[in-house]
């Protein structure tokens, strides 16, 4: 059976991830309310604005709501600002104070790191798990700082940096991996999801 896979829609990247979910294989919906994540096997959290869906998601208690169920099994696949919502310590969180995140992801991040010249950039990625290299797009993109858990599988570097990790079921990126047309992450999460 197909594995069933949400979409946080709150802001962001929310359409691209749905056809990208879809040519993996996956039944998918959009969720903006606690009780749309409870038969989900997996939830992408896309780029956009981490402060805004921290902000939009508190009203409903989703972000407690989303660790829950990651705690219950739920996947999760975090992408740009979805990294900073999953990533347990967030370095420069003065935007995020007082609003839940989903945490669970053993790194430090700090947002828009990666400086103003280099504001949004292309590289070639070497992805553990993928045959050849994935282009993958940076969009203010966050940087991890350091990697807090044995359990964090780096997936992926640039410029020497993780961009790319594993912790058991949550999946993270720092780029955005819905905005080119290779949907092999995707594919990985749904497998993941189905798991
Ligand atoms: N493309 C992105 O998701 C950018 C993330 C954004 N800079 C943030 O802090 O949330």
């Amino acid at each position: 059976m197909a594995p069933k896979i949400g979409v946080l829609a709150l802001q962001g990247a929310v359409a691209e991830h749905e056809r990208a979910l879809r040519s993996s294989g996956a039944e998918v919906r959009k969720v903006r309310r606690p009780a749309e994540l409870d038969d989900l096997d997996g939830l992408v959290v896309p780029g956009g604005e981490s402060t805004a869906m921290a902000r939009l998601a508190a009203p409903v208690q989703l972000m407690p709501a989303i660790r829950r169920r990651l705690d219950e099994g739920m996947a999760v696949f975090g992408t740009c600002a979805g990294l900073i919502l999953a990533a347990d310590t967030v370095s420069d969180a003065e935007a995020l104070v007082g609003f839940d995140r989903i945490g669970g992801l053993g790194v430090v991040v700090r947002r828009n790191a990666y400086g103003s010249q280099l504001h949004s950039f292309e590289d070639d990625l070497e992805v553990t798990g993928l045959d050849s290299p994935l282009p993958a797009v940076f969009i203010r993109a966050p940087v991890i700082e350091d990697v807090t858990s044995p359990r964090v599988e780096v997936l992926a570097e640039a410029g020497g940096r993780p961009v790319a990790v594993r912790q058991g079921r949550i999946l993270a990126a720092s780029f955005h991996p819905e905005l080119t047309p290779d949907f092999r992450l995707h594919k990985l999460f749904t497998e993941l999801s189905a798991q």
